[in-house]
Formats: structure tokens, sequence, C-alpha cells
């Protein structure tokens, strides 16, 4: 396995929590952006949103990705990266892309009202899964292994990735065709 491995997924999906168990059972590194951006910038993404404003943070979240694309191993993503055609270009073109999803009562769940979520914070049970609904054909368009984490621990979808990621075949074309599209408002 030499490409990066992308997670992609709504909030709450476990991109972060299964991407350092994935990369540690792979032997790689783990890089999760919203991290890396949060480094960069002084500040967290809830931050980021209050003070300097969305538009800035989807910027630079982009900007981290094509940087991205310097890095080996297990890249885990912000929830809203599939929302921008650029970023969806880059996940096709750059690795395998692995979408979790997962029940959305379950997102809801891990998710509202915590405040390091700006995306989820203040909205309402049916306004968080109107959303999940919204992304989620974009999460499927960029995605090279769909895995339903509902009802799975981490370590099955740990071992579901990577058993998947050792035995199916990847067709990497590195053309952009369809996907996201600035759609997220
Ligand atoms: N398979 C799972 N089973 C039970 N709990 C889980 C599972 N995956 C993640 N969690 C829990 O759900 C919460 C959200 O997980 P995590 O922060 O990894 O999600 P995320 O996809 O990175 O979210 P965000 O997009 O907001 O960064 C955490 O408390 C984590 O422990
Ligand atoms: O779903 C989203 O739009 C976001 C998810 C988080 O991972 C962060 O990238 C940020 O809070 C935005
Ligand atoms: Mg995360």
């Amino acid at each position: 396995m030499n490409k990066r491995i992308y997670l992609t997924g709504f909030m709450g999906a476990g991109k972060t929590t299964v991407g350092h168990a994935l990369a540690s059972l792979l032997g790689s590194r783990a890089t999760d952006l919203d991290r890396w951006i949060e480094e960069e910038e002084g500040m967290p993404p809830a931050a980021i949103f209050a003070v300097k404003g969305e538009a800035y943070f989807r910027r630079k979240e982009t900007e981290m990705l094509k940087r991205a694309t310097s890095l080996a191993g297990v890249i885990m993503t912000g929830g809203g990266i599939v929302m921008r055609e650029e970023n969806v270009c880059l996940l096709k073109r750059d690795g395998v892309t692995v979408f979790l999803d997962c029940d959305p009562e379950i997102l809801v769940s891990r998710i509202q009202n915590d405040p390091s979520r700006p995306v989820a914070a203040g909205r309402t049970k049916e306004e968080i899964i109107s959303l999940y609904k919204k992304r989620r054909p974009f999460y499927l368009s960029c995605a090279d292994l769909v895995i339903d984490t509902t009802g799975k621990s981490v370590a099955e979808i740990v071992a579901e990735i990577s058993g998947r990621i050792k035995t199916e075949a990847f067709g990497y074309t590195g053309a952009c065709k369809d996907g996201g599209a600035n759609v997220d408002k």
C-alpha cells in the first residue's frame, strides 16, 4: 500500500478515531486535517469559524488538503471537505478514499450540542439529519470504499478497511468527473 488513505464522512462518523487506529495497524502515519489546521492557525475549527469565518476555514482546508498530497499514510478529513469540487478532485486523484457512513441517528447522538463542531452546534436533530442526507451523495461520489460503521466497533471497522484495501483493486483515472460543487449553503 503506497497510496495514501483518505477517510471521509459526516461529523461524528469516527474519522479521527478510526484514522488513528488504522494508521497504527498499518504502521503508517496519521494526519488529521482539522488538527493540522488548528496547529497552523493556533485555534480549533470552531474558533476559526467564529473569528475568521467559515469561508476562511474552507480556503485553509483546501490548502491543507493540497499539502497533504505530499504525505503518506492515513489522512482524516473534515466533515465538509467533499462539498468543494476542488477538494473532490484531489481526493479522487491522490489516494484511496474511504467513506465512513453511519446511521444519522447515531451521528446526531454523538455531535448534537457539541460546541467544538460549529456546523452542528445549535441545530436540531432534524436539521442535522437533513444536512447528512444532502451531503451523503457527495461522500459517495468520491468514495473508493464505503464502510457502514453502524453498530461496529472501531477495531471491526479498521479490520474491514484494511482487509478490503488489500483485496480489492482500485482504478484511478486521475480525472475529475462529477462530485462536489460548493453547494453546502
Ligand atoms: N465505531 C464507533 N463506535 C462507538 N463510538 C465511536 C465509534 N467511532 C467513533 N466513536 C465516537 O464518536 C465520537 C466522534 O468520533 P470522531 O471524533 O472520531 O468523529 P469524526 O468523524 O472525526 O468527527 P468530526 O468530523 O467532527 O471531526 C467520539 O466520541 C468517538 O469516540
Ligand atoms: O462538517 C463540517 O462542515 C465540519 C466538520 C469538522 O470536521 C471541521 O472540519 C469543521 O468543524 C467543519
Ligand atoms: Mg475528526
